[in-house]
């Protein structure tokens, strides 16, 4: 279950206000469904919800237990779509210290010369029993062209190719099904493919190989957070009432002229959630001049930097609060004798149930403060209550998206820097 509650939100905008989002949202939703709206052609990320593929699940499941049970780091080299939704689940479901199975690490995403440099160095260190490391390479771009994961994986497959005889077995390339320089290093050299669909865009792709083998890798059960999704879906499909009250509050609050929405939440592991959702809401609604920037923070730490500006700064800001209704909280406080830092008042509270108190008393303030709230709860952090958000903010652009008035699915802005770029580079 998710529990979308918009009323903290809902006090900022009037019946007028919000009747007449609502209708958009309803309207934009029907475009959804009828395929009719622009960018219509990339709503493949609800067909593979409505029509299951359970042999590619199986594939995949097949080839993560393989590498996990041989590796000892899985690289995940992709960038923006490429690796948010993978890096978003893995942090939200493994253990923040010593995970089991393959070190998952990340490349692709970035052009520090100093980070591929040491991740080269890494990989050459022994492993934990002294021996050399087996080192599998997830190589993920829809387009196959894009520089910074082009060039780590250039650097990458080098490396390995001085360490092993054989390649084959451990690179592994999620790209398009035709096209792009990507597929003809997979037609030279052979390596294993996996085929992100045409009509899924890079921000919509984690539920396919895109998300789902580096996820499957790290040991998470990819049936629970794919079926997860199909379930939301089923629901939604029904009774889509709490999603276009939430589309529509968040859309009449734009109009009112709120220019930021702050993904926050209390759970550490979740920061991963936000950034997956800042490039999903960014690259959607960012565009024509429109749109709500979508930033992230996690509490406590950034109430301690960016609360001050929430509660009291520029009356600009709505703020969507991620939360988890059970924790199974080991620590609890106890009592201790003398009381020096005065503590005891927390006796026989779980850090789960201090935390509940932190983020209460937050939302509070900050609605208090004239800051519209919304809280979005999953009743558990598992892979099918992750799989049921992902689908959900999936629609949720799309509706919210089309009540804007722009295309959800494409991303014109992005071409300007690399064009920029490719000619600094000399690139012809
Ligand atoms: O998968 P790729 O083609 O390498 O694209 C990776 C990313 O590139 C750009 O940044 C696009 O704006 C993103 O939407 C995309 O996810």
């Amino acid at each position: 279950m998710i529990e979308v509650e918009i009323s903290r939100a809902r006090t900022f905008v009037t019946d007028q206000e919000f009747d007449s989002s609502y209708e958009k949202a309803k309207q934009a939703f029907r475009q959804v469904q009828q395929k009719d709206g622009e960018g219509a052609e990339w709503l493949g990320w609800r067909t593979l919800l409505s029509d299951p593929n359970d042999a590619i699940l199986e594939q995949l499941d097949g080839l993560a237990s393989a590498i996990r049970d041989d590796a000892d780091v899985f690289i995940v080299c992709g960038i923006g779509g490429s690796y948010l939704g993978a890096r978003a689940v893995i942090e939200a479901l493994t253990s923040f210290f010593g995970q089991e199975g393959p070190e998952v690490l990340y490349a692709g995403h970035h052009m520090s010369g100093k980070y591929l440099a040491e991740l080269i160095d890494y990989l050459g260190t022994p492993n934990s029993d002294g021996e050399a490391k087996s080192v599998y390479l997830n190589v993920i771009s829809k387009s196959g062209t894009t520089l910074e994961t082009a060039l780590s994986f250039r650097m990458l497959r080098n490396w390995m190719a001085d360490q092993y005889d054989e390649l084959n077995d451990r690179i592994i390339c999620t790209t398009s099904a035709e096209g792009g320089a990507l597929n003809k290093l997979i037609e030279e050299h052979g390596y294993q493919k996996f085929v992100i669909p045409d009509d899924v865009g890079g921000r919509f792709s984690v539920l396919t190989p895109v998300g789902l083998l580096p996820i499957a890798v790290a040991g998470i059960d990819i049936r629970s957070l794919f079926y997860g999704a199909v379930s939301k879906y089923e629901s939604l499909e029904k009774n889509a009432e709490q999603l276009l009250a939430y589309a529509a509050v968040k859309h009449a609050l734009y109009e009112q002229g709120k220019a930021i929405d702050i993904f926050t939440t209390f759970e550490p592991e979740l920061h991963g959630l936000c950034g997956w959702l800042q490039q999903l809401l960014g690259e959607s609604e960012g565009k024509d001049h429109k749109g709500m920037f979508p930033a992230k923070a996690t509490f406590s730490t950034d109430l301690h930097s960016l609360g001050q500006f929430i509660q009291e700064g520029t009356r600009n800001i709505m703020e969507t609060f991620l939360c988890v209704e059970s924790r199974n909280s080991r620590l609890k406080v106890e009592a201790q004798k003398p009381n020096h830092d005065g503590l005891n008042y927390l006796e026989g509270r779980s850090f789960h149930d201090i935390n509940s108190r932190a983020f209460e008393g937050t939302i509070s303030a900050h609605h208090e403060g004239g800051v519209p709230c919304i809280a979005v709860t999953m009743e558990k952090l598992n892979a099918q209550h992750l799989g049921a958000f992902i689908y959900l903010y999936e629609l949720v652009t799309a509706v919210y998206c089309y009540c804007l008035g722009v295309n959800p699915f494409n991303q014109p802005g992005v071409e300007f820097y690399k064009k920029e770029m490719y000619q600094l580079l000399g690139k012809q």
